[in-house]
């Protein structure tokens, strides 16, 4: 049995009930094998791979709160503190009623290969609770993000781990963990990224995981003669990612014309009016099916089936597992010519391989949305340096370093005979970087 085997068995069999966790490192694993099997003696020897997966500390605790109504409710609370080789823990919180171990797992582990190729000194970590932030009262969200931050903050710190938003988590509820850390520490120090701007958050990190995913997917399209301007795009979700990959896309030329939430989904044919939907979701935190309620052109559909709508390139920017075997086939049927992963995860490994079977251009998660991570690391200079640069430095930044990333899992594709397989590319750019730094600190 090949050392990639052997780790992928262990880990399934040490971690029972986790199936998300399984699918992101078997994803990575598998497209492992020819880096492994090349320097097999040496990962063996210094446990490579039984160390990669192993998260370093897991953390779990209770987060009692109280309603409005006066009644006590206890959500769980997790910090997946997965690999540090690199730099301090970094990564998202996730509040919503889906979270469990397995997701925050397979999250944690994405993010340490995310990281590092963002080529900035960030490990991976990833944290959240099962609590759900909809429908509940801004009183109510502060109560459980003090409380959730009553336990966090013994585990965090600006050179320790630095947590920030993911679904669920935006800038309310940063603002409130960053608050109640501030009140628990008396320390102002740059321990969260994604906050506002009047207290050291970094211009253009609300936009930056969209943004990081266009201009990531213009380079795919140019290296591959294609272009963007003048292409049918569907987005998926209406959230941070969503929103702002539909302001980049439709700055390039693009025309979005349809998008969703847990719900059902929107089409559009005159083209997304982005204005409502910023309005819909930032402001007045309502449903998508609102969309169609101020917009004529619009249709709603209640349920599944976005990818039923003729697109040119799909943009999965919702959740985990969103896009299946039918949703593929559907969206290759129709002419599909490039998918590029928004949200971690968001296509499911029989769905991926049948993609890149049919010569659908592919950019994977880890790779295509770490705009917003690697935005979360300037923050976190900027605050070291306490200055902050202009929207317009940070946005070149982060432009350079999606291009850098391009560059990076372009190569490592073709280095080992995988031209065109962005996620071989990814998986082994990411983890030759973190391996090293592992094999170099010792058996830790
Ligand atoms: N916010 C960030 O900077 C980053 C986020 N991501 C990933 O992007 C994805 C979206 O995150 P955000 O936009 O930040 O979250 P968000 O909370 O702002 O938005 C999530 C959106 O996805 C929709 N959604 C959730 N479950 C769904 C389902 N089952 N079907 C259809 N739609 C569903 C929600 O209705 C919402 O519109 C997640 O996978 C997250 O892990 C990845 C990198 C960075
Ligand atoms: O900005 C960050 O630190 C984390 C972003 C995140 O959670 C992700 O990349 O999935």
């Amino acid at each position: 049995m090949s050392y990639v085997e052997e780790i992928l068995e262990k880990v399934v069999a040490a971690n029972p009930n986790e199936p998300e966790f399984h699918q992101a490192v078997k994803e990575v694993l598998e497209s492992l094998k020819l880096v492994v099997d090349a320097n097999e003696e040496l990962y063996r020897k210094n446990g490579i791979l039984e160390r990669l997966v192993e998260p370093e500390r897991i953390i779990s605790f209770r987060v009692p709160w109280v309603d409005d109504n006066g009644n006590v409710q206890v959500n769980k609370g997790y910090r997946v503190q997965f690999n540090n080789a690199i730099g301090a823990y970094k990564g998202g919180l996730r509040f919503h009623p889906s979270v469990n171990q397995s997701i925050l797992k397979f999250l944690g582990f994405e993010q340490v290969l995310k990281n590092s190729l963002t080529g900035l000194p960030m490990g991976g970590g990833k944290g959240g609770s099962n609590f759900d932030p909809k429908g509940k009262s801004d009183r109510e969200v502060m109560a459980f993000c003090q409380s959730f931050m009553n336990e966090l903050y013994k585990h965090i710190g600006k050179d320790t781990d630095v947590p920030a938003g993911d679904i669920g988590v935006g800038a309310r509820e940063v603002g409130y963990l960053f608050g109640q850390y501030k009140r628990l520490t008396t320390l102002f120090e740059g321990v969260l990224t994604g906050k506002g701007i009047p207290f050291g958050g970094s211009l253009a990190r609300k936009e930056a995981t969209g943004y990081g995913l266009v201009y990531i997917l213009d380079d795919m399209l140019k290296a591959n003669n294609k272009e963007l301007a003048g292409k049918t795009v569907i987005v998926t979700g209406s959230g941070n990612v969503a929103i702002y990959a539909i302001e980049k896309a439709q700055q390039l030329g693009a025309k979005v014309v349809a998008l969703c939430d847990s719900n059902g989904y929107v089409y559009d044919e005159n083209g997304i009016q982005l204005d409502i939907v910023k309005d819909i979701k930032e402001v007045k935190r309502q449903r998508i099916s609102e969309y169609a309620n101020r917009v004529s052109s619009a249709k709603y559909t209640q349920g599944k089936g976005i990818w039923n709508i003729k697109c040119d390139i799909y943009l999965p920017c919702a959740t985990q597992n969103e896009l299946d075997l039918d949703g593929v086939k559907a969206l290759v049927a129709n002419g599909c010519f490039a998918v590029a992963e928004g949200a971690n995860m968001p296509t499911t490994l029989e769905a991926t391989k049948y993609l890149q079977e049919n010569g659908v251009l592919f950019m994977p998660g880890k790779a295509s949305n770490a705009g917003g991570v690697s935005v979360s690391g300037l923050e976190q200079s900027q605050n070291a340096m306490r200055l902050s640069w202009t929207f317009e430095e940070v946005d070149e930044k982060l432009k350079g370093i999606m291009n850098d990333i391009f560059t990076k899992v372009d190569d490592a594709a073709k280095r080992y005979g995988q031209e065109g397989n962005y996620v071989a590319g990814a998986n082994i750019a990411g983890f030759e970087k973190v391996a090293n730094a592992m094999i170099s600190q010792g058996i830790v």
